[in-house]
């Protein structure tokens, strides 16, 4: 649940409000979208849920926080929204402290949460205009038509909610939250608990909102949907921030492979001269797998065949195997248990 929480002061900020007007004219471009720095939370419980944060989101970009249950993500995103209070550390939204400057922090940012609460009984129209009102913005039925037309959803902008598809709320909620025109989204669990299809759906809308120069910063459980849209991955595990790193990067680095070949005759053992390479044989004998780092030298595969054919070894059938983000995921957060 998002709530605000108790105020605690925190340092005088120096950020770029100082310097340049509050329309955010001339603010360089290549000011990240967000930019986090040394931040902490403890809760009044004593719990401490964020630990010494430090992350720069990119504009534009689409960027996945992972992490298991009570990692510390809806705290950290809630904190970035000014709806949580950081203990200490600080905030800057496009190069606003979202703190000193809240205002022009907060109305460039835009939270998607998982689920529709009320409102049943609004027209589509109404409820995403009142949203932009709620930011203090005067109306603009353009906007609010290019948003309706970007989500698919101007054929019901006249429906009433309660007669919306699951598919047509969710996209609903984010049409609220780009209302007001913010320049980064947020997306809490944007696909939990919904089918497949319609999750496919969300992933084209997300990738189209990054076309318009949106950026996304998500939180998943579902790290496939990481793996099939994010440019860049955070994994934040206990309150910290593990890695982040660009999605590609990580599955090079941290990603192995594997060759799996299927043997005409079953192996008892693997043979002397062999066993230097990091082969593991099925207990049936009849499967052969090589697990080799894609980027590590001695990773010859075909020089491992010729040895394998030298050594009176066939094959009928041979497959590759990339460890996947989620693998890569599970290594990570256990690795630090
Ligand atoms: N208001 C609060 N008071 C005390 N502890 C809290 C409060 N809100 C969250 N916590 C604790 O802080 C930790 C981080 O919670 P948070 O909701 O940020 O995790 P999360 O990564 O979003 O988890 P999930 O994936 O389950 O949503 C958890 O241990 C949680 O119990």
């Amino acid at each position: 649940m998002y709530g605000k929480d108790d105020f605690e002061l925190r340092h005088a900020p120096h950020d770029l409000d100082r310097d340049f007007p509050a329309s955010g004219a001339g603010r360089p471009e290549t000011t990240p979208a967000i930019s986090v720095s040394n931040l902490n939370k403890t809760y009044d419980s004593g719990f401490q849920a964020l630990r010494d944060i430090d992350l720069e989101v990119h504009r534009g970009e689409i960027f996945a926080l992972l992490g298991p249950n009570g990692a510390g993500k809806t705290t950290l995103i809630s904190i970035i929204c000014g709806l949580v209070n950081a203990t200490s550390g600080r905030v800057l939204v496009e190069g606003h402290d979202n703190f000193s400057a809240y205002r022009e922090a907060r109305s460039r940012v835009a939270l998607v949460p998982q689920e529709l609460t009320t409102e049943s009984f609004e027209t589509v129209w109404a409820t995403v205009s009142f949203s932009r009102g709620l930011f203090g913005k005067p109306p603009n039925p353009d906007h609010i038509e290019k948003v309706l037309r970007d989500l698919s959803l101007w054929d019901k902008r006249n429906n009433k909610i309660m007669t919306l598809s699951g598919g047509m709320k969710r996209r609903l909620l984010i049409a609220k939250a780009l209302s007001h025109e913010p320049r980064v989204l947020f997306l809490d669990e944007p696909t939990a608990g919904v089918d497949v299809d319609l999750r496919h759906g969300m992933w084209e809308v997300v990738r189209h909102l990054r076309e318009t120069g949106v950026t996304v910063i998500l939180t998943t459980h579902y790290i496939e949907e990481a793996e099939e849209m994010a440019d860049r991955v955070g994994v934040i595990n206990k309150g910290s921030l593990v890695v982040v790193e660009e999605k590609n990067e990580l599955m090079r680095k941290l990603g192995g492979k594997r060759l799996t070949l299927q043997l005409s005759e079953p192996l008892e053992r693997i043979p002397e001269g062999l066993d230097g390479r990091n082969l593991d044989l099925a207990a049936d004998g009849y499967e052969l797998t090589y697990t080799y780092d894609s980027n590590g030298e001695g990773t010859d595969i075909a020089a491992l065949l010729t040895e394998l054919g030298e050594a009176g070894i066939h094959f009928t059938d041979l497959h590759t195997e990339q460890s996947s983000l989620e693998d890569i995921f599970v290594s990570l957060v256990r690795e630090r248990q």
